[in-house]
């Protein structure tokens, strides 16, 4: 048997392996895991015993989209975007009120279900029509079941459609939309002989599938063990054994006394003990990592935002960074008003790196839009703390465009989300409500006659105006990563660490007022709006210079009253 430590394991690997491995020995019904390439010949019982995953049973998934370890003793999924398409989900909505409430959950649902795919096999070509996710709304318990969420009835219910749409299709796994604790999960995925996954999972595993970048692969990993870690739970093997999974997707057997066998198991630990000191070790080190990211990222921004002296923001461009909730239109506007390409999808989550572009606004005042990751109702704490890089982009910006579907049947309830969101990760209070511009976007799809203009005559339409007003070059300067990961991880000093650490979101008390903020409605697909919302934004940044000098020279004027008062 082959058996390699921690360190060559995570030497040998660029993405984190998350197995699918049944200690029931079903792996037959998991048609979805790719394990039968993994596995091909190999009887699952192999796994009981002293026995650990041999790793180069690995290499042919390791360029497949496969992550993590597990998320429960004995879950992980590996999917593949092959031949067979992108894993197809089986949707379970709880029945919640008032219907619109459900109707809107429900369509994100099936977004966020058709969005579990990778971008590159889409670019190329491999995008094949695919039919909506099937669906099934269920209950919603009035009592939630601590072991199964659920209740029996519904359980079963549940069970058979997954037996129907089966027949019809392949179902690879299950999404519940609801949040699970771990112990849920692994007992939903008995009863339904699939693999589980809540919204938080699912969100994770989106975001895993669309990163592309270095800085956005690490995020993601933070956030998948922050997710992880929590939902450790224990499963017993054939003969009683308990059965437990290494962060390194190492699939180990320990003791009936819970106790690690193997070198790198520390006297006396559980198994437990040892899977959160493994995620520890590999916290610390994706920390350490990410902190390098951000300072050459930082050093970036400021090499890219230095373009000579603008009033009110001396030798820099002022950053306005373009937020909302996902799908909303972000980078399709950044696209637009930069003149540049963005990746666009009608994906959620289809960004997830913080892309910046120049632009030249009415005045003639240059000015860097930054394009972010979107947000989400009951955005998980897991990835907020992961993407602090990201985040920080947002709360750092001069200026926030807040761009806002106004389509969407929960518009408002999406908006209050945004702006619950920045409150939280920490924009102040006054940028809340003197920088920030609510972009109401696609209101093409609202029915009013719109007057299409062709991008080209945009900026000859305007008069008076500069002839480079909109526009406008894409940056040079923008940094692509390599998408190298760690070679090794020093399990020196493990500690354990309590809760998921970090930095978390902000329980504030204020409540910006955010009634009478500027706003423009405008549609990206069609061009309307545009240069009003390019004027809008202009007047708000001068304006806001203005402000601003004038509370400095107030305070300066203060300074020297009271200098006067006492020199009297
Ligand atoms: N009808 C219509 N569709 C639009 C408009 N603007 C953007 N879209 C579409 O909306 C989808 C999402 O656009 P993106 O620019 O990727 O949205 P985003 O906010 O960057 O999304 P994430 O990065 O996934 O958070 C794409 O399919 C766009 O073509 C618009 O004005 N009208
Ligand atoms: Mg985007």
């Amino acid at each position: 048997m082959t058996r390699m430590g921690l360190k060559s394991f995570w030497a040998s690997r660029r993405s984190i392996v998350r197995l699918y491995l049944d200690p029931a020995n079903k792996l037959a019904d998991y048609p979805a895991v790719g394990a039968e390439t993994c596995w091909q010949k190999k009887s699952f019982s192999s796994f009981t015993g002293d026995a650990r995953v041999p790793l180069q049973e690995l290499a042919p998934v390791r360029n497949g989209r496969v992550r993590y370890f597990s998320s429960s003793a004995y879950a992980g999924v590996v999917w593949r975007d092959d031949d067979r398409g992108p894993p197809r989900l089986m949707i379970v909505q709880p029945r919640i009120q008032p219907p619109t409430a459900l109707k809107a959950k429900l369509l994100e649902a099936l977004r966020l279900a058709d969005s579990l795919e990778d971008p590159r096999h889409v670019e190329q070509g491999m995008k094949k029509h695919r039919e909506p996710s099937p669906y099934v709304l269920v209950q919603n318990p009035p009592r939630v079941h601590a072991g199964s969420y659920f209740g029996p009835g519904t359980i079963s219910t549940v069970h058979t459609h997954i037996h129907v749409a089966s027949t019809k299709g392949k179902v690879d796994a299950v999404f519940v939309n609801a949040p699970l604790s771990g112990v849920q999960q692994r007992n939903l995925e008995d009863a339904w002989g699939k693999p589980v996954l809540d919204r938080v999972g699912l969100i994770i595993e989106i975001f895993g599938a669309h990163a592309q970048s270095k800085a956005a692969k690490l995020q993601v990993e933070l956030a998948s063990l922050n997710y992880y870690r929590s939902r450790l739970v224990r499963a017993r093997g054939k003969g009683g054994a308990r059965l437990g999974f290494g962060a390194g997707g190492e699939a180990e057997v320990v003791s009936a006394r819970g106790r690690a066998t193997g070198a790198i198991g520390g006297a006396g630990e559980t198994e437990i003990q040892l899977q959160r000191r493994r995620i520890s070790t590999r916290k610390h080190r994706l920390k350490s990592l990410l902190a390098e990211v951000d300072r050459t990222q930082t050093l970036h921004r400021l090499a890219r935002s230095r373009e000579g002296f603008q009033p009110g923001f001396g030798k820099r461009l002022p950053v306005v960074a373009v937020v909302g909730y996902t799908n909303a239109g972000k980078s399709s506007l950044v696209a637009a008003l930069s003149r540049s390409d963005m990746y666009v999808d009608d994906k959620l989550f289809a960004t997830l790196d913080t892309r910046s572009r120049r632009m030249v606004l009415p005045s003639g005042r240059k000015v860097i839009l930054s394009d972010t990751v979107g947000f989400i109702s009951d955005l998980p704490v897991q990835l907020v703390e992961a993407f602090q890089a990201t985040l920080k982009e947002v709360v750092d910006a001069d200026y926030l465009l807040h761009v806002i579907d106004s389509s969407a049947a929960n518009a408002n309830e999406q908006r209050e989300t945004v702006l619950d969101v920045l409150r939280k990760i920490g924009v102040s209070r006054y940028k809340m409500e003197n920088c920030l511009m609510e972009v109401w976007n696609k209101i093409d799809l609202s029915g009013e006659e719109i007057v299409i203009h062709p991008p080209e005559d945009l900026p000859k339409e305007v008069e008076g105006i500069n002839a480079e007003l909109f526009g406008i070059r894409a940056d040079d300067t923008e940094v692509k990563e390599d998408g190298s990961v760690a070679q090794e991880v020093d399990i020196a000093n493990t500690d354990e660490e309590g809760g998921n650490g970090g930095p978390q979101l902000l329980d504030l008390e204020w409540t910006a007022d955010t009634e009478d903020l500027p706003s423009v409605r405008i549609s990206v697909l069609t061009r309307t709006g545009l240069l009003e919302l390019s004027r809008l934004l202009d007047r708000m940044i001068q304006t806001e210079s203005v402000e601003e000098g004038s509370v400095l020279l107030e305070v300066e004027h203060q300074k020297l009253k009271g200098v006067e008062e006492e020199d009297i």
